[in-house]
């Protein structure tokens, strides 16, 4: 599902907002705090980021309801656990083009039709998943880090057009359908959370800021960056590839 919030005189453009990081909860906290809204309006939209055609027709009615695109948040992901030997090409092939194909289709297609030429904001939803390799992750991880590169070279052709382009790489984040998913919520994930530096998993609320700060002028001269938000999670993590095989094949069918 895509969502298009709009605050005063604000449109974010977001793309995939469930009800985790990127979600409409998340973003309707941020637009708050980015303009105390006075009133605001909100056209979610149904699309799959995966059609380039949807997103145009997307956009196309989002200019036409609001007038203008500020911000895009490419938050759209499909992820479960599984070992490469079991991933079947097309599953590893559909997440790439979830989370790839997914960011570069929209992030064109609002550059053309208004970035361009009006200057914009875009905040990408990566993961720390692929700076080690984590177990059962080889679709997300493989994703992900095409995506930080995405971040970069379209940071660096679109600047000059007043484009900022940037991520946040979040870590696991209680409450979400990733944490769900990657089992955050398992005893096995509790005592793994005590090797994180700050021995906790994050909050939507802490991933909101995140991305408020990206996509507000707190952070005008930032862009290709990469904002880690994982409680250094990523540094010191088991990344145990038994626990998760044990936790993978402790469920019947697919994760
Ligand atoms: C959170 C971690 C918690 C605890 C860890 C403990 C300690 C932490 C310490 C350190 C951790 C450090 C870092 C990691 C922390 C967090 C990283 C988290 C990253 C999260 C990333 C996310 O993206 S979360 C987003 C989750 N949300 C979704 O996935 C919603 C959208 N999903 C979907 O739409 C589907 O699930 C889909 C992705 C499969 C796409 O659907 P669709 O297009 O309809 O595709 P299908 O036709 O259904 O399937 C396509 C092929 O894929 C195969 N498939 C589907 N599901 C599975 C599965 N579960 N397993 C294997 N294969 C699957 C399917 O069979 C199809 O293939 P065929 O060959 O059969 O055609
Ligand atoms: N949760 C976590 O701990 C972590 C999450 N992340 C990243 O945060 C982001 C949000 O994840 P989270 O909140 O956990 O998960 P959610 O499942 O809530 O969010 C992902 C969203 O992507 C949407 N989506 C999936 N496929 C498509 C598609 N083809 N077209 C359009 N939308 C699509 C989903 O739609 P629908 O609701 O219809 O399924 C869902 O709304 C993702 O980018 C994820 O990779 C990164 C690290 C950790």
């Amino acid at each position: 599902m895509m969502h298009i919030v709009f605050c005063r005189d604000r449109v974010a453009f977001i793309t995939g907002g469930g009800s985790g990081i990127g979600g409409l909860p998340s973003l309707l906290h941020a637009a708050k705090k980015l303009s105390a809204v006075s009133g605001r309006r909100c056209l979610p939209l149904c699309i799959d980021v995966r059609q380039p055609d949807s997103i145009m027709a997307a956009v196309d009615e989002t200019l036409k309801e609001f007038g203008c695109i500020d911000i895009l948040i490419n938050n759209a992901a499909g992820n479960f656990l599984c070992p490469a030997t079991s991933l079947s090409f097309n599953a590893f092939k559909t997440v790439l083009d979830i989370d790839t194909m997914g960011t570069f289709n929209t992030s064109k297609v609002v550059y053309e039709k208004w970035f361009k030429d009006h200057g914009g904001n875009i905040v990408n939803i990566s993961a720390t998943l692929g700076y080690r390799g984590q177990a059962l992750q080889v679709h997300a991880g493989s994703a992900k880090a095409a995506n930080d590169a995405m971040t970069k070279h379209l940071a660096v052709e679109w600047g000059p057009s007043g484009v900022r382009v940037n991520a946040v790489a979040p870590g696991p984040i209680s409450g979400t359908e990733g944490y769900r998913r990657l089992g955050g919520s398992r005893r096995e994930a509790a005592d793994a959370f005590q090797s994180i530096p700050l021995q906790r998993a994050g909050n939507k609320t802490e991933m909101a800021h995140c991305a408020l700060f990206l996509a507000s002028r707190a952070s005008s001269y930032t862009t290709g960056a990469i904002l880690v938000a994982d409680g250094g999670a990523w540094l010191t993590s088991a990344n145990d590839v038994s626990m998760l095989l044990g936790i993978a094949s402790s469920k019947s069918a697919k994760l």
